[in-house]
């Protein structure tokens, strides 16, 4: 079940990113087609959230560009959502509250009010509409964050490893969740995973990145819903796995199928104005370098 239509929604054309002296990606290319589920995998430090944080608009390629709809990358994409491994609520909000942050766009106050009880409703939580964040489980805060990522119906949902800290029956659930998200908003997802398993259960295709370069670019040619204790499945994991581990390995031939780049397309969704996602992302990026210099 590959529901991706013809256009193309991002092209990373030769991208490099350094910090000081330290080169973190090295002339990354890579086409992403409208409504495409990639998983982008790779062993830690190997630059992924770099990558997805040049997506979000972020921060600014040293070299290369990055197109969106054809068009160069706006400075704070506008048009995607984050999802971070830390749901990153409000505690002094409600969980109503907080998935009203995604709602700034919709001027109707009972619009707002519909469409954030139903998204509410498909992540399972409207009965907990007035409850605290402190109050719910990591699953449940996971599902608010998801819940004011999607409500202004974004066309790219950048993941970056969001049920990393989940236990692996939540995690499950989690992933289930989103897939039929992905498959009823028909929005572009980049999920950033340590988890092959996870990367292989849910996406169109790995990107693998060694050293801040593209080792694979592999499509997963399994239907959804994909079962685990299929062989194929287990092969896969197996294949991908051994080449995240050994980087000195060539690529299996079975992964080393690359998409045909497609003919640009403008797409016709919806521009949003990015303010709300501008103020949301702003802060949460402070926070992941805040993580990151206390935990690495
Ligand atoms: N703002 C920054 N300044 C300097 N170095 C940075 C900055 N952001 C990332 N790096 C470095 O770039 C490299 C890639 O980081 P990145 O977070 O993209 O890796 P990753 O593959 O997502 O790792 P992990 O899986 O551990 O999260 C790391 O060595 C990191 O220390």
């Amino acid at each position: 079940m590959s529901r991706t239509n013809q256009g193309i929604a991002l092209t990373i054309r030769k991208v490099k990113k350094q910090y000081g002296q330290r080169q973190v990606l090295h002339e990354v290319d890579l086409q992403v087609k409208s409504g495409e589920f990639i998983a982008i995998v790779g062993q830690s430090g190997c630059g992924k959230s770099t990558l997805l944080r040049l997506l979000a608009g972020l921060e600014r390629p040293t070299a290369g560009e990055i197109l969106q709809n054809g068009q160069p990358l706006k400075k704070i994409n506008g048009m995607a959502r984050v999802m971070f491994q830390n749901p990153r609520l409000l505690p002094w909000k409600t969980v109503y509250g907080n998935v009203s942050l995604g709602a700034r766009h919709i001027q109707t106050k009972e619009v707002k009010k519909a469409q954030i009880l139903t998204l509410l409703d498909r992540v399972g939580l409207r009965t907990h509409a007035d409850d605290w964040p402190a109050t719910l489980s990591g699953g449940q805060q996971q599902r608010v964050a998801l819940a004011r990522a999607l409500l202004s119906r974004p066309p790219l949902l950048l993941l970056d490893e969001p049920l990393g800290a989940l236990d692996a029956l939540t995690r499950m659930e989690m992933q289930q969740l989103i897939l039929q998200l992905w498959q009823e908003h028909r929005f572009t997802a980049l999920l950033v995973t340590h988890d092959v398993e996870e990367a292989v259960a849910m996406a169109d295709r790995i990107i693998l990145l060694r050293n801040g370069r593209v080792a694979l670019n592999a499509p997963i040619p399994l239907p959804h819903p994909r079962q685990r204790s299929q062989p194929e499945f287990a092969q896969l994991v197996g294949e991908i796995l051994s080449e995240v581990m050994n980087p000195a390995s060539l690529a299996h031939q079975s992964l080393q199928r690359k998409d045909e780049p497609d003919e640009l397309h403008q797409s016709e969704r919806e521009i949003f104005s990015g303010q709300e996602t501008d103020e949301i992302v702003r802060s949460l990026t402070a926070r992941t370098f805040f993580d990151r210099i206390h935990f690495k």
